[in-house]
Order: C-alpha cells, then sequence, then structure tokens
C-alpha cells in the first residue's frame, strides 16, 4: 500500500519535534541532576573532610588540657625533682605510648629549657634523657605560648617537622599544641607542648574525602596545600614557593574559596567546593610560625583567622566528560526513539490507510447499497443505518439514529405488533429472520419492506447487535398480487370457460392436471397424473395428435388441436387443447403445459354447421344470380360461382375480404364517383334494411360497367347484426330490350328520327320554352314529293333507303337542340328552336333553314337495290319536297293546331306545284 509522504510527515515531524524538545529538556535535566549529585557529593565529602579535621584538632586540644592539669605535672612544676620529673615522664610516655598519636610530648620550663620529653619512635614512647633535652626558648612555637593566659591554647601552623634546622625527610607534617602551665601561685612555669603527627590528620582527612580522594585537598589559610591529590604541590610555603599555592596557580578560584566560608562554584577550569575549617577555639592562638627554626612568629592569628580549606576540585574534562555522556546518551536514546517512533508512526499511518480504505469499502459497500442498511445494538439502538433509507421511508438516516422507535413509530398499524415482538425480543441466539412489514412514508403511501436480520458477533465472539436489511419490495409484492391475481384470475376464467389445465413433462406425463378434468375428460386429476394424454386419446387422433405437438416441441412453439377422448363411462367427447412448451433457463424443452376444452357440443354444432355451409355452398353455387355477403365493414365474406362469372373473375379470394364496394359498385355507370356513403345498398345494409336496386351497374374485374338487378339483405343473429347477403342478376338483356321498346315507341324505326308522339312531346317543351325567352320557333311539315312511284317501281326496300338518306339530309342542315321527326310515311316534321324575337326574322331565318332542306333533299339519291335472287344494283333517283312552315311562341296555339298550320301550309306548297315551300299565313 502506498503511503503518502505528507501524511507521514504531518504526524511525525510534530512528535519529532516534541522528542527534540523533551530529548533537550531531559539532557539537561539529567546533566543538571548528575551535576547535582555530583555538587552535592562534593559538598558531602569536603564537609566530612573538614569536619575530620576539627575533631582531629578537638581531641588533640582535649589531650593537651588533660596532660596540663595532670597530677604529676602539677607536682613536677611545684617540686621539679628527679623522682616527680621521673614520674611525669613516666605518665607522658603511658599516653604517647597508649594514643601513638604524638611524635613529642614535652614540658617546657618558662626558660625554653625541655624539662621532661617523650619522643613516639617506631611505635614506642622514649623518654628523653635529660642530658639530651634541649632549650626551645627561641622558638616561635615557645615564644608564642609562653605568653598566652592560663588555659589558652596556642595551636602551630601545620607543617613540616624541621630537625637540627632543616626539614625532616621523609616529610614529617607536625601540628604542635601547646598550654602556657603556672604553679600554685600562678606564676608561668613554662609550657605543655604536643607535636602531633600531621599525618594522622591528614589521614583522617584521606579517609572521609575518599571517594574524592583524586580531587580533594586542604588548603591552609595562605593558599598552600597542606594535602594535594599531586603530592609535589604540597607545603609550598615550607619551601618559600608561592607558585606552588591556589593564590598562584588558581586565583579566581582561590579569591571565591578565601573569601566565603563555605561554597561551591563552577569556573571555567571545574567544579570548585570548599568548606572553611577553623582549628581553633575561641580560647585558642596561633601564630604565623616560622619556617625557621629559630626565627619567632611574625604576628599572631586568632581563632578566626586560622583557617583551613577542605577544597575538592571537579576538573572541568571531567564534567565536560558527564556532559558528553549524558548529550550522547540522550541523542542516543531519541536517535533510538525517533525511529521508534518513525516505525510505530509508518505502521499507524498504514493502519490509518489501511483502516480509511476499509472504511471506505465499509461505506462504498454500506452507504450506497441500494437497500436500506441498519446496524442496532443490543438495545435497539441504531449504530449504522445506511443513506438509502432516505429513498426508501421518506425519512433521513439521521432520523433513525436519533430515534430508536422511528421504525416502530412508521410501521403500517396492521404490522406494528409483529415488528415491535420482533425488535424487542430478538437476542444474540435468535437465528437469521426473514419477514414483510409495511411502512406508511410521510406522504401517506404504503411501501412495502422485506425485511432479513441475523446476530452479528465481534472477534472475541461477543454480542454486537443485529444487522438488518431492508428491501423496498412493493412492485415486487405488487407484481405478485398480480401475478396471483392473473393466475387466480386465469384460474377462474379457465374454470368458468370449463377448462382443466394440465402440465406434462418431456415423457408426456402428466405432472399437473387441475379438478376440472373430472368435467372433461371424466378422470379425476389423481386418476391423470403419472399417465399420458394418448391412454385417454381415441385411437384415430394419437397420431395426429402426437405430429402436432413433437413439432409444437420442436418449433418451440405453441400449438392448438382438437381430438377425441374416451372417458370413463367410455362415452367420445371432443376436446380442444392449446399448449405451449415449458423452457428451462437454456431454454430446453422441459415439458408442456396448457389447457383442455370439453368441445363436444360445438364440435357437433360445427359438424352440423359444415353440413350445413356444405348445402348452402352448393346452394349458391347452383344459382345463376350472383351472391355475396359482406361483414359489418362491407368487406366480402363469400361469393358464388355466378359472381364470379357474372364479373369475370377467376376465384373467390380475388374478392374475399376485400371491400365489395370499392370493388364493384365504385362509380355510376357514366363513371363519375358512387361513395359507398351516396350507395344505396350499403346504406341499407348498415342500417340492417332489405332493399332491391332494379337498375344499377356493378364493375366487373376488367372495368366494363355490368347492368344489375340486386337486392340486399342483411343477416341478423340474436338480434345482432352481421353483415348483409346480396344478390344480384346480369340485366344486360333486358335492358337492350327495354332500350327497343322505348326506341319503338318514340322513334321511328326506320329512320331512328323522333316519332310523331316524342315530336309532340318536344313541341310542348319548345312551346314552353319559347313563351320564357321569347323567340320565336319554326315548325316545318315536310313530304316528299311523288315518292310513291319509287316504292312501286323498286319495291319498299329501296324506299326505305331513300327515307333513312333524307332524314340524314335533314338532320344535317339543323342543330342540335332542333328536332327532326318522321310524321309517317313519307312525312317529316322539323322544328327549329330559338329563332329570333322578332317574328319577321324568325320567319327570314326559318326560311332559309327551310330552303336549305329543300335544296339538300332535291339532290340525287344514289340508292342500292337489291332483289331476291338478283344482285345488288344501285338506282339513282331524285325526288323534290314540299315544305309547310308555321312560327310559333308560347302557347298562343295549341300544338295540334300548330301542327295543323304546318301541315295545312306543306298542303298549300304541294297545291303550288310542289318543290316549294309554303309559310302558314298564321306566320306572317
Ligand atoms: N317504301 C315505303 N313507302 C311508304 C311508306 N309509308 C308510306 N309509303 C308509301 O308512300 C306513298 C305516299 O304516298 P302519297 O304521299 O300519298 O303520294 P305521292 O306519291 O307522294 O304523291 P304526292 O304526295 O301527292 O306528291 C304511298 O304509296 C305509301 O304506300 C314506307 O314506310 N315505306
Amino acid at each position: 500500500m502506498n503511503i503518502s509522504p505528507f501524511s507521514f510527515l504531518r504526524l511525525y515531524l510534530p512528535i519529532v519535534l516534541l522528542v527534540l524538545v523533551g530529548s533537550a529538556f531531559y539532557s539537561n535535566q539529567a546533566i543538571e541532576y548528575e551535576l547535582t549529585q555530583i555538587r552535592n557529593q562534593e559538598s558531602a565529602y569536603i564537609k566530612l573532610g573538614a569536619g575530620a579535621l576539627s575533631n582531629k584538632i578537638g581531641f588533640v586540644s582535649h589531650d593537651l588540657m588533660f596532660l596540663s592539669r595532670h597530677t604529676a605535672l602539677r607536682a613536677a612544676i611545684e617540686q621539679p625533682t628527679q623522682k616527680n620529673l621521673a614520674h611525669l615522664a613516666e605518665d607522658f610516655s603511658i599516653f604517647s605510648a597508649s594514643l601513638g598519636h604524638y611524635d613529642q610530648i614535652r614540658w617546657i620550663d618558662q626558660h625554653g629549657m625541655e624539662k621532661v620529653r617523650v619522643d613516639y619512635l617506631q611505635g614506642k614512647a622514649v623518654v628523653i634523657p635529660t642530658e639530651k633535652l634541649q632549650n626551645k626558648g627561641q622558638r616561635y612555637y615557645f615564644s608564642d605560648t609562653i605568653k598566652l593566659k592560663p588555659n589558652e591554647v596556642f595551636v602551630s601552623p601545620l607543617d613540616l617537622n624541621i630537625e637540627q634546622n632543616s626539614i625532616e625527610v621523609p616529610y614529617k607534617p607536625m601540628l604542635r599544641i601547646a598550654t602556657p602551665v603556672s604553679d600554685r601561685q600562678g606564676n608561668k612555669r613554662g609550657i605543655v607542648i604536643l607535636n602531633y603527627f600531621g599525618n594522622e590528620l591528614l589521614t583522617a582527612y584521606s579517609d572521609a574525602t575518599a571517594r574524592i580522594a583524586d580531587h580533594s585537598m586542604i588548603i591552609n589559610g595562605e593558599g598552600y596545600w597542606l594535602k594535594s591529590p599531586n603530592p609535589n604541590d604540597e607545603w609550598g610555603f615550607m619551601f618559600k614557593r608561592p607558585e606552588l599555592s591556589m593564590k598562584t596557580r588558581a586565583p579566581l578560584a582561590w579569591e571565591h574559596i578565601s573569601n566565603a566560608e563555605t561554597g561551591q562554584l563552577e569556573l571555567e577550569d571545574g567544579l570548585w567546593t570548599w568548606e572553611t575549617t577553623y582549628p581553633l577555639k575561641v580560647t585558642e592562638k596561633s601564630s604565623t610560625g616560622a619556617v625557621d627554626a629559630f626565627t619567632p612568629s611574625s604576628g599572631e592569628v586568632g581563632a578566626r583567622q586560622y583557617v583551613w580549606k577542605s577544597v575538592a576540585h571537579f576538573p572541568k574534562s571531567s564534567l565536560n566528560a558527564i556532559r558528553h555522556g549524558l548529550w550522547l546518551k540522550v541523542v542516543w536514546i531519541t536517535g533510538v526513539l525517533l525511529i521508534l517512533f518513525a516505525l510505530v508512526i509508518w505502521q499507524l499511518v498504514r493502519s490509518w490507510k489501511t483502516l480509511a480504505a476499509e472504511k471506505l469499502k465499509f461505506s462504498t459497500v454500506a452507504d450506497f447499497a441500494y437497500d436500506w442498511e441498519t446496524w442496532l445494538d443490543s438495545n435497539g439502538r441504531y449504530l449504522y443505518c445506511s443513506p438509502s433509507c432516505e429513498r426508501i421511508t421518506g425519512r433521513p438516516a439521521e432520523a433513525f439514529m436519533a430515534d430508536p422507535n422511528l421504525l416502530l413509530n412508521i410501521c403500517h398499524p396492521d404490522d406494528q405488533a409483529r415488528l415491535k415482538s420482533h425488535l424487542q425480543l430478538h437476542q444474540a441466539s435468535d437465528p437469521p429472520c426473514e419477514f414483510d412489514f409495511r411502512i406508511v412514508l410521510p406522504d401517506g403511501k404504503v411501501r412495502w419492506l422485506e425485511h432479513a436480520c441475523q446476530s452479528v458477533f465481534g472477534q472475541a465472539g461477543e454480542f454486537l447487535g443485529r444487522r438488518a436489511s431492508n428491501r423496498d419490495i412493493s412492485e415486487r409484492q405488487l407484481s405478485e398480487e398480480k401475478v396471483r391475481y392473473s393466475e387466480q384470475r386465469f384460474q377462474d376464467v379457465s374454470n368458468a370457460a370449463g377448462e382443466y389445465l394440465w402440465e406434462i413433462d418431456t415423457k408426456m406425463r402428466y405432472t399437473y392436471v387441475s379438478n376440472r378434468s373430472t368435467n372433461v375428460k371424466g378422470y379425476s386429476p389423481e386418476e391423470l397424473l403419472g399417465h399420458t394424454p394418448m391412454e385417454f386419446m381415441h385411437p384415430d387422433d394419437i397420431a395426429g395428435v402426437g405430429e402436432i405437438v413433437n413439432r409444437a416441441i420442436a418449433d418451440k412453439a405453441p400449438f392448438n388441436l382438437q381430438h377425441r377422448d374416451i372417458t370413463k363411462s367410455g362415452a367420445i367427447v371432443w376436446e380442444e387443447v392449446n399448449g405451449t412448451p415449458i423452457h428451462d433457463s437454456q431454454g430446453n424443452v422441459i415439458g408442456l403445459r396448457g389447457a383442455g376444452l370439453n368441445i363436444t357440443e360445438r364440435k357437433l354444432s360445427e359438424l352440423a354447421l359444415q353440413e350445413s355451409h356444405q348445402k348452402m355452398h352448393s346452394l349458391l353455387n347452383s344459382m345463376a344470380e350472383g351472391a355475396y355477403g359482406v361483414d359489418m365493414n362491407g368487406n366480402c365474406t363469400f361469393v358464388n360461382r355466378s359472381f364470379l362469372r357474372i364479373l369475370g373473375y377467376g376465384h373467390a379470394d380475388e374478392i374475399i375480404g376485400k371491400h365489395v364496394h370499392e370493388l364493384i359498385h365504385h362509380s355510376h355507370p357514366d363513371g363519375t364517383v358512387y361513395p359507398a356513403s351516396e350507395c344505396k345498398m350499403y346504406n341499407a345494409f348498415l342500417h340492417g334494411q332489405e332493399i332491391h336496386v332494379s337498375d344499377e351497374v356493378f364493375w366487373n374485374k376488367n372495368g366494363i360497367a355490368i347492368p344489375v338487378e340486386y337486392r340486399s339483405q342483411p343477416i341478423i343473429s340474436n338480434g345482432i347484426m352481421l353483415g348483409a347477403v346480396a344478390t344480384f342478376v346480369d340485366i344486360t338483356n333486358r335492358k337492350l330490350a327495354e332500350d327497343q321498346i322505348r326506341n319503338l315507341a318514340f322513334y321511328d324505326a326506320l329512320t331512328l328520327l323522333p316519332n310523331r308522339r316524342l315530336l309532340y312531346d318536344r313541341l310542348t317543351h319548345a312551346m314552353a320554352a319559347s313563351k320564357r325567352s321569347g323567340h320565336y320557333c319554326a315548325l316545318m311539315f315536310l313530304d316528299l314529293d311523288n315518292f310513291k312511284p319509287l316504292n312501286d317501281t323498286y319495291g319498299h326496300v329501296v324506299g326505305d333507303s331513300l327515307l333513312v338518306e333524307v332524314a340524314h339530309r335533314i338532320n344535317g342542315c339543323v342543330r342540335e337542340i332542333d328536332t327532326v321527326a318522321r310524321f309517317g310515311g313519307d312525312e317529316f316534321v322539323v322544328m327549329i328552336n330559338e329563332l329570333d324575337v322578332n317574328k319577321s326574322e324568325s320567319a327570314v331565318h326559318a326560311g332559309i333553314i327551310a330552303e336549305n332542306i329543300r335544296l339538300a333533299l332535291a339532290k340525287p339519291y344514289l340508292l342500292k337495290n337489291k332483289r331476291l335472287g338478283n344482285a345488288e344494283s344501285l338506282v339513282v333517283h331524285q325526288c323534290t319536297s314540299s315544305v309547310g312552315v308555321v312560327l310559333f311562341i308560347g302557347h298562343e296555339q295549341h300544338p295540334d293546331d300548330i301542327l295543323k298550320g304546318a301541315d295545312n301550309a306543306m298542303y298549300k306548297a304541294k297545291e303550288l306545284g310542289r318543290n316549294q315551300i309554303y309559310f302558314s299565313d298564321t306566320s306572317h
């Protein structure tokens, strides 16, 4: 795992600083402690040394005073007889030998003459014979002592013993202590003096300061060493060598030492510790002494001036060594500590990072969990609540953390008792638990939650509470509800429909059959399970059913089939089966399921219907009329053969399913569009009405209008209209016949000109029109002149052809709106409409037209002549015509009068010689 140097240093640097400061503080404290120890030790030993010196001096002083008051001495002073002197010498010997401290014990009389002297030589007290006694009157110790008052003590400086005016070698440090003695009258009778071995004193000092022997020393008041770690420095004053004194060697230290009774001071050269000893009591005196044997003291020295300094000098190098040693120790410990801290912090940072990573994982897994994750302690308080609770419950995680009862409070009232007992009672030993409950959202909606929880334990097996996962299963519940509802509905519908449900495995054995099987097959589900459907099937149907089912399995497709079953009672029932393959997750077919329905009645009906259909089909196809059916959308449901024949189709499939009106009835006879909305038949069938139309057209496949007469009748079953059936006949021949009849009534069969009836009709219309317009009309009555001879000569056929040609030539002389009619025989009537509003102008126009006709008819005719048995010949014929003209307007005259007028005019033309035009009188 990578650790960021920044993370490490951020934690480590303050600790480094702390350790360094701590180390510095500790080192200072340690050094100070060590130095304090040393200082204390120095002080203590120096005090011990000083004390040892004082004690020793005290003992000596005590011995002196004991001897000065000794009875033998008193006796010798009063009566210095040999006996008393001997006695005194003996006592001095005993004293010397018993103590061994004194080099000499003497009584010197007031003249300085040694009276009794005991020396201590080689461990024995030796009384010096009288003849060897010397006069010490010149010596400073005598002169300094003899002048003292009784009981005052003279203590000499500690110096080296001088014998024969030379410093005794080896050096014999010596301290002389003396006191004057007097007789009973108070006269001074000399002194008692003890030469005390200075080594005793120095040894006592050494013993007391043995622990600091290497740097302890005794220095006299002048700064000379009486005892020094370096013996060569000692007794400088005895050799008059001032350089062997502290005053010279360490003047600064000596200045402090000499000016203070006691003290301790660290100077550049080291630690100085000193203690001042005052060997003399108040009653004791001393003098400067003298180095030379017979030199008197230069002055008296009082008790406070007679000092020895017990001094310890702890060298600077040793102090530094201690400091360095401690520093090194601290530095080493600090280094080790820093390394240890570095390792610990490194591990700590690693652990934190691991912890952070684990926390990130945890938060990623828990905080981003889709479900609502919780952890409750043994008291039911939330230790963790995932943020998804807000999406699921509508309340934030903080609300649950703050209120352990919130879940119970928002629980649906119907589920609260169960949830409450679960939350209150679950214990560490409870197994994992799952159940569903509902909560009420803030907006009042209800949501289903699937709750799953289990106990959780720490590594030591301690119960940590229960961890739960709550999943929003509202949609699933809804879906399941829908599925349940759907299944129930399916079951109900199936039952209502009389169906039974079934499932079979790949070996075609029933694995499930619903109760309705009893109604359909006559066998209960228990009797069917484990058997195959074929065991109950009509033998003739097994092969067909097997083929359909196997194909469905191969195609993995649903199937539908009908077959016959033989019921438990032996009856044959028809069953309709719908089924579909069941697949596993790999898509393999693992069985079939479906529903079966008893369709026996329907099947029998169908068969009957089929038979009926067959009959109807035969009937339809035997009809001469075309027939077809339409559904409610107007689409064709069936056609018969005559339909196909009449309308030119080859197969019913070309029509069935198509909108019949759009296919065969889309246009009027003149080709204009005939919308279905205007179609009589279509509207009649839409309204459930019968209709009969005798004259419309259907359009055949080739786009030719076929005149038809049709009937349409709605198909109504149980009051519900299902469509219509139409029949039609081709009335082309009938129409032709009708046309002919109509032509016969209104037209001349030979010339095809309107006949007299039609002329009369049009004359009536022309009269009405002229009345509206105010324009005059003209009626011309034509009669061929001498027509009869042609008939007679060539026969009626030739005469007919002339009449036809005459009709043709007259038509060529008039407008479309005019009428040319054959009135009868060789008589023609021409009616000219819309001439002029002015009668004269109209007469002129009519005359011109009449003249044109007359001229046209007067031209020769070339007529075919074919007689029976003879070849066809051409007859050239020429004839004229007589024309009578009458003008008319409105209803001034009766039609018959107009015709009569024209006829009369024509006769006038005849009378006037034929081949001319005559206007009726009424025309002018
Ligand atoms: N070919 C033929 N002749 C007809 C037809 N109808 C009448 N006729 C004859 O037409 C003749 C008419 O005769 P009329 O008009 O009386 O005599 P006409 O010979 O024309 O002499 P005028 O009229 O006096 O000039 C008769 O001989 C009829 O038989 C017809 O449809 N076809």
